[in-house]
């Protein structure tokens, strides 16, 4: 059967984008036709990844807006925040359906962006066209989105887990506290001090501790779903793994309940969406039995004593936190299956 639509990824060389490839190319109705690279075009992608030898040996496109826009039918740009707006207008303009993995279209605030991001922001028309994409949540205008704003690793970690309990009035938005932990992945291919091997072995490091630039993405989509302005308390931590995020929050139940009511009640909400998985009672989920997947498991326990709930959510910060999601909203932006070309097993041990 003939592939459905072509597609180019800028941004090919980051871990985002060879796992948009790892994915994509058992993609029954996508074909990449262009992999861009600002920094190696002209030789085989394979030659910097040689996973990819045999698999597939594209050469790497510079970024040029006319090359892609004859080349491809939808955009990924797996860049970094600042990159993609320099280049989305132009991608926007030559008809190109576009799908962002960065943070710079997330934030319906301009100047939000940039007191978070330290970088001038998007148009405001442009801003204002983004669909924001945490696929389970947002499906019905993600479906009409010509320009999808994917959610970044830990918002979507942390959304996922909090918004069923959220929109069922079962927890106290005021008293929100999110404990986040991320391997190494999440912080990119660059290379960096913070995954310098001597200092993330042996290691658990917390940083941008109130000062994350996810914490004002997470607190738009909660005030969204309670309809008031709400703050959380946020920490992060790099931890000496590849993949996989556990967020581990707790809040204040404004009356009691037990586990089983709200594993039922999450079940609910999340009915006729594969990629979320309730875990039953007693059951807490960890990175591995997600890693490689675009699932997003979660599990509950309540403190009778403190009156709060722990909630736990994790999912693989390069699959359901950036490449995986990206493909479960263009299947929902063509009309597909939400699962197509995403059904992985997760990889374990
Ligand atoms: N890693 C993760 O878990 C997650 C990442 N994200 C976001 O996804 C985006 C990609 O992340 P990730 O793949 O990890 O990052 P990487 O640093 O691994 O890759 C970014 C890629 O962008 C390309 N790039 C850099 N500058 C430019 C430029 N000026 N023009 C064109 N391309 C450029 C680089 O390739 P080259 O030099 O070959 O052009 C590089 O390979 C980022 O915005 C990140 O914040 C979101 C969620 C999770
Ligand atoms: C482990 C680690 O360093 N993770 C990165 C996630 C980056 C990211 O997702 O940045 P965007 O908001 O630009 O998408 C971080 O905490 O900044």
């Amino acid at each position: 059967m003939s592939k459905q639509i072509r597609a180019a990824i800028i941004g090919s060389t980051g871990y985002g984008g060879v796992e948009l490839i790892r994915f994509l190319l058992h993609h029954p109705k996508v074909e990449i036709t262009s992999v861009v690279s600002s920094s190696s075009a002209g030789e085989s992608i394979a030659v910097g990844f040689p996973h990819l030898n045999h698999v597939m040996e594209l050469d790497l496109d510079q970024v040029d807006i006319d090359v892609i826009q004859n080349k491809a039918d939808v955009v990924f740009t797996a860049t970094p925040s600042g990159v993609s707006s320099g280049l989305i207008p132009d991608l926007l303009a030559a008809g190109l359906k576009v799908i962002d993995l960065s943070g710079d279209y997330r934030l319906k605030s301009g100047e939000l962006y940039e007191k978070w991001y330290k970088h001038t922001p998007p148009t405001e028309a442009h801003l204002q066209q983004a669909i924001y994409g945490l696929s389970e949540v947002f499906k019905e205008e993600i479906r009409e989105a010509e320009l999808l704003s994917n959610p970044g690793c830990y918002p979507t970690a942390a959304s996922l887990g909090l918004i069923p309990a959220l929109s069922m009035k079962r927890i106290d938005p005021k008293s929100i506290i999110i404990d986040a932990k991320s391997g190494a992945s999440g912080a990119g291919r660059k290379l960096g001090l913070s995954v310098h091997y001597a200092e993330l072995n042996e290691n658990l490091k917390p940083y941008k501790v109130n000062q994350h630039q996810h914490i004002p993405e997470i607190e738009q989509t909660l005030s969204g779903i309670v309809n008031e302005q709400t703050t959380i308390t946020f920490t992060t931590h790099l931890v000496p793994m590849t993949r996989g995020i556990l967020c581990t929050m707790y809040a204040d139940l404004l009356e009691p309940c037990n586990e089983q009511q709200l594993i039922n009640e999450y079940r609910d909400y999340y009915k006729g969406r594969p990629f979320v998985r309730i875990r039953n009672k007693g059951s807490w989920p960890s990175t591995k039995e997600v890693s490689g997947s675009n699932y997003c498991d979660i599990g509950f326990s309540i403190d009778e004593r403190t009156g709060r709930v722990t909630i736990l959510s994790v999912i693989d910060n390069v699959v359901k936190g950036a490449a995986g999601q990206a493909i479960q909203n263009l299947n929902l932006m063509m009309g597909w299956d939400e699962t197509t070309g995403l059904q992985m097993t997760p990889v374990y041990p």
